[in-house]
């Protein structure tokens, strides 16, 4: 059986101070855009992993044992199984690929192993693997408090189209977070709120939510890779509405007014830059593929 899991893109992200725990309190709204990782599973008796990617993805770094994010998923779960995962996400992107990857295991090795978890378990356990696993599970569009974890859906009355321009190299996110430290550390405690954003998003109005889009760590992100501008400045000058850096970055994102508007702007991108890929969203969270026999 095949599991499917998108990427992400944060819409807004709100960071506050610190927790005592060392987590940053988060107010963030969350999109899965239609980048896949597939997650395919079998019987076996002992646990086996392997990975492929497309030729866009640079998982060389990508561990594959017991660091590995969907090991840690069996591990909850307790399980054996044959397990290959196919990447389109970019790695250490920004755009949540090991969550995508950790939240399909979770669903296929619970569906193989006729485990019956409940709906409350799963996004307890994905917690546990990480705070935006619980997202991966869900998608669409949802809000993400606590640490990111605490996921739920919010109006999106639109259909967005964005381009997607990876990053050779990725970029740690704990290493983001401690340049955010360092950049602010007048950081209020409680994390900015989304109500521009959630208005944007229930007016369906691309313009609206271009204006709207804000990510709190992307400062830190230009501050460790300060060519990351050039990107952005190219995307917004090829007729993007908006660019913004996703998450921790260093995969940079551009709002597009249509499916159309989109393409154009990729072309124009793919002039400077060897990979630049189109994706819309909302989409799905984890769903099966296939059950094979
Ligand atoms: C940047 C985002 O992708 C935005 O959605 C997430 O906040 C990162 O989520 P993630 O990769 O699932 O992160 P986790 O695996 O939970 O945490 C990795 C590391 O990121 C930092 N971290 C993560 C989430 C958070 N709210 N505050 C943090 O400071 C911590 O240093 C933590 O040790
Ligand atoms: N299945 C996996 N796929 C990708 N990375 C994994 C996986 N398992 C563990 N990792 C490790 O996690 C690190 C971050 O990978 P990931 O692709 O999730 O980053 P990201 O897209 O920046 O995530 P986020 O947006 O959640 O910060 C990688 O550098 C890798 O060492």
């Amino acid at each position: 059986m095949t599991v499917r899991a998108a990427a992400k893109v944060n819409l807004h992200l709100g960071v506050g101070a610190p927790r005592p725990d060392g987590f940053h309190p988060l107010d963030t709204v969350y999109q899965a855009v239609s980048l896949y990782d597939d997650v395919r599973v079998r019987p076996a008796g002992s646990w086996s992993l392997d990975l492929t990617a497309a030729a866009h993805v640079a998982a060389t770094d990508v561990p594959l044992d017991g660091r590995n994010i969907v090991t840690r998923a069996a591990d909850l779960l307790g399980v054996e199984a044959e397990v290959s995962i196919h990447k389109e996400i970019p790695a250490a992107g920004g755009m949540a690929g090991g969550s995508a990857d950790a939240a399909a295991a979770l669903v296929a090795l619970d569906r193989l192993h006729d485990l019956q978890t409940s709906d409350a378990r799963l996004l307890e356990l994905a917690a546990e693997l990480g705070s935006d696993v619980p997202f991966a599970l869900v998608g669409g569009t949802a809000r993400g408090t606590g640490r990111g974890e605490q996921v739920a859906p919010v109006d999106d009355a639109g259909s967005w189209w964005w381009v997607v321009v990876p990053s050779g190299t990725g970029l740690s996110t704990p290493e983001v977070y401690a340049r955010f430290d360092a950049l602010r550390p007048d950081a209020a405690a409680e994390p900015a709120s989304p109500d521009r954003l959630l208005a944007a998003l229930a007016s369906g109005e691309p313009a609206a939510l271009a204006a709207a889009l804000r990510n709190d760590l992307e400062p830190a992100a230009l501050d460790l890779r300060p060519e990351l501008r050039d990107v952005l400045e190219a995307g917004e000058a090829a007729g993007a509405l908006r660019g913004l850096v996703s998450g921790s970055g260093p995969t940079c994102v551009f709002l597009c007014s249509d499916g159309p508007g989109a393409r154009e702007v990729a072309v124009a991108l793919r002039s400077a830059y060897d990979v630049v890929l189109t994706a819309h969203g909302p989409v799905a969270g984890a769903h099966v593929m296939t059950e094979a026999g």
